[in-house]
């Protein structure tokens, strides 16, 4: 580990949480990260000592999850749209770009925003680390694999994507992402990490998001079936948020740069046994009657199995998964029940 040591100001793209708004409101903003992972990142970034500047654009509603944190004066929050250039920021030592939807029914509503805020937003981010010297982590994710025909996937596999169709503007738009990565330290020496995050889960991911493991939970805790789209056979495999977090974190300070590393969980479940596990787990707290499942027409160019190989951020970053996914299903189970009695 390098550079860990000492208190920085670390900049933080696409930190707030209006998954409600975002797929119910007119727009979803091309900046509008759900901030499922860039809210939990701040937390932890705090915790560890640094002070944090977080940027979103909030054009469809206020960040409610980062409210605890508004008398926190190692905390700001910049409104901002990373598809223009960002301002001077002269104090800042690393920078993290989480910014955009990462939900398939999120970033398939503006997939030019989409495309846009992977392009745009990632090349101004690039220039800020150019401008400044100083180390960026961007966050790629598993569908630059596409629909996998090497399993499980390791770095190395280039990946199989569909680049026109309702997937494309994603996994195409993260895939000229790493490209730009790639570019800018090649032709500049920007000093680059790139995380590919696996599927991710856990508290503070809304019941509105559209991913699998919030759709499900929130659907029991409803009473409503839980929707399986496709006939339950597709796998992923599905990591902690605290996990991911720890990833991200070791990457950024690891000295390995030479290319994208995996961050997720190897433990592979079929959608099928995953439903069965929140139907159970779900009528065990709450001691209602389970949820049946029903089954729905399968997504174009859904994914049909995902896992990673995560041997060389186990070798180069020391870190592997910790949390086993049935104890990770009851945290989060928590955590909607207690954000369904808010609401
Ligand atoms: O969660 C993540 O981290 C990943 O989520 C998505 O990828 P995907 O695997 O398609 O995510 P989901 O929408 O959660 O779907 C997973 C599987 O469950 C199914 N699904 C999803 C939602 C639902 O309500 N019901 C259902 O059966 C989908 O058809 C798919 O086979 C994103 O595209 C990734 O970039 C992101 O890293």
């Amino acid at each position: 580990m390098n550079g860990t040591h000492g208190s920085k100001t670390i900049l933080v793209t696409g930190v707030s949480k209006e998954f409600d708004t975002v797929i119910n409101g007119p727009s979803l903003t091309s900046n509008q990260c759900a901030g499922f992972l860039g809210s939990n990142l701040v937390d932890f970034l705090l915790e560890k000592g640094h002070r944090v500047i977080g940027v979103d654009s909030f054009e469809t509603g206020s960040p409610s999850n980062l409210r605890h944190l508004d008398n926190d004066t190692r905390f700001t929050l910049i409104n901002h749209n990373i598809q223009s250039p960002l301002k001077e920021l002269r104090e800042i030592d690393q920078i993290y770009n989480l910014a955009c939807p990462a939900s398939p029914i999120q970033y398939q509503k503006n997939p030019l925003g989409t495309l846009k805020t992977c392009f745009l937003g990632t090349e101004n981010i690039l220039e800020l680390a150019k401008r400044r010297g100083i180390r960026i982590l961007h966050t790629s994710t598993s569908e630059v694999y596409g629909d996998p025909q090497v399993h499980p996937q390791p770095e190395t596999y280039w990946g199989n994507v569909n680049p026109f169709g309702p997937r494309s503007c994603y996994d195409e738009g993260k895939r000229v992402a790493e490209a730009l990565c790639y570019a800018y330290r090649e032709q500049f020496g920007v000093d680059i990490r790139i995380a590919r995050i696996f599927n991710t889960y856990g508290p503070r991911m809304g019941a509105g998001d559209g991913r699998v493991v919030s759709s499900f939970i929130a659907s029991a805790i409803a009473d409503r079936d839980i929707r399986v789209t496709g006939d339950g056979s597709a796998t992923r495999s599905f990591q902690f948020i605290s996990d991911c977090i720890e990833g991200l974190y070791r990457l950024m300070n690891s000295v390995y740069g030479d290319g994208p590393v995996n961050i997720g969980n190897d433990a592979e479940i079929t959608i099928q046994r995953l439903a069965e596990k929140i139907v159970e787990l779900v009528a065990k707290v709450t001691g209602k009657e389970k949820v049946s499942i029903t089954y729905h027409p399968r997504p174009v160019d859904d994914t049909q199995v995902r896992r990673p190989q995560i041997a060389l951020a186990m070798a180069r970053l020391g870190w592997a998964p910790v949390v086993q996914l049935e104890y990770g299903l009851q945290k989060t189970i928590e955590w909607h029940m207690h954000e369904a009695c808010l609401s």
